[in-house]
């Protein structure tokens, strides 16, 4: 199965970081979005990170070139009929992905894989909006995709042993490691990694310390790149929150939780870094 022409719907952190390591991986990236504005912005933000590999010597302006030049943004969703792929990374909500997977799966010819890159909703239960559940896969990249190694790669019930095995493949090809993972609630990366984030919101929460304590306590203490409230503004806090809940409803254990101050902040369009404050505020 030859992965040659790929779709990355959704034009946030991790569509962007999506498309520029497909395009650097020599594949054509239609990308899309609802509105060209979106697509813009996450232009923009390739444009800068490519800018700095080349300043850096790690790209030449000829291998900048072609990478942009192998990324067609499109309004139209129906262009998923042109690719082999689609990865879709819109945001973290079960409806939105359901009815995004029905419409691509009425676009795309059989054979078109439909890849995920959700953080936690059941692969298995996207892939039943389909007439197609044996082609849809769970891809889960790591923020910021371009730095990050590790993809993990999530079986739904019903994923075929071909479409696993290309994706494994492809995502090697992306300069990735991947992980096989099995389908269930926050697979191995947020179910061991969102407890944490959130337990150090309730830390915040029960007044043990302040948000700067606890993340330098994270980072001094335990040599972790970001503490968990830092990581959090960074992850998205809206997405911190679906995740936990997802947990939450998914094991039915009240140790998933989500803290009342994660719901405040995100209630108050609090979201991290890309709404200007979270934990903390960004210029
Ligand atoms: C929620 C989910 O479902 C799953 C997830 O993704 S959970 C989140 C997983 N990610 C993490 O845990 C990230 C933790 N943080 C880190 O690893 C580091 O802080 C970091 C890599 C983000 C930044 O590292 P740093 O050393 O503090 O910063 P900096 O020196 O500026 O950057 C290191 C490199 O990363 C690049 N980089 C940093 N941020 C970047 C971004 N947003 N996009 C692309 N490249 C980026 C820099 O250009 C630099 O590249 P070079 O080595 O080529 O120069
Ligand atoms: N943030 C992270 O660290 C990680 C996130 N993920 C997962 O990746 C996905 C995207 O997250 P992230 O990039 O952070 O989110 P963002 O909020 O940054 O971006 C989501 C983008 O999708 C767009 N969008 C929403 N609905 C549609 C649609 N129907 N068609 C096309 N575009 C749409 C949004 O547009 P608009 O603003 O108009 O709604 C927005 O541009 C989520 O499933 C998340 O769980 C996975 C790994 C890490």
């Amino acid at each position: 199965m030859s992965i040659q022409t790929v779709m990355v719907v959704g034009a946030g952190q991790m569509g962007s970081g999506i498309v520029q390591v497909a395009a650097a991986a020599g594949r054509k990236v239609l990308w899309h979005d609802l509105t060209m504005p979106f697509i813009d912005k996450g232009m923009l933000v390739i444009r800068k990170h490519l800018a700095r590999s080349v300043e850096k010597g790690k790209l030449t302006v000829e291998e900048q070139t072609s990478i942009i030049g192998r990324i067609l943004p499109t309004e139209d969703v129906t262009d998923a009929a042109k690719v082999d792929l689609v990865i879709e990374a819109i945001s973290e909500n079960m409806a939105w992905k359901t009815n995004l997977f029905q419409k691509l799966d009425r676009i795309c010819p059989p054979g078109v894989i439909l890849a995920t890159n959700t953080s936690s909703l059941p692969i298995t239960e996207i892939a039943a909006a389909t007439s197609r559940p044996s082609q849809v896969i769970g891809m889960h990249f790591m923020n910021p995709v371009p730095v990050m190694p590790l993809i993990e790669v999530i079986r739904g019930l019903e994923t075929s042993q071909d479409v696993f095995d290309a994706i494994f493949q492809l995502s090697k090809e992306f300069g990735k490691t991947p992980v096989e993972v099995q389908d269930f609630p926050g697979f191995v990366s947020n179910r061991i990694l969102m407890p944490m984030i959130n337990e150090a919101v309730f830390t915040v929460y029960e007044g043990v310390a302040s948000v700067e304590a606890v993340d330098t306590v994270m980072k001094l203490g335990m040599n972790h790149p970001m503490g968990p409230l830092e990581l959090a503004d960074f992850i998205g806090l809206d997405t911190c929150l679906s995740i936990m809940e997802i947990l939450y409803e998914g094991f039915k254990d009240p140790k998933y939780r989500p803290c009342p101050l994660l719901r405040k902040y995100v209630k108050a369009g609090r979201l991290g870094r890309k709404s200007g404050q979270g934990f903390y505020v960004y210029a």
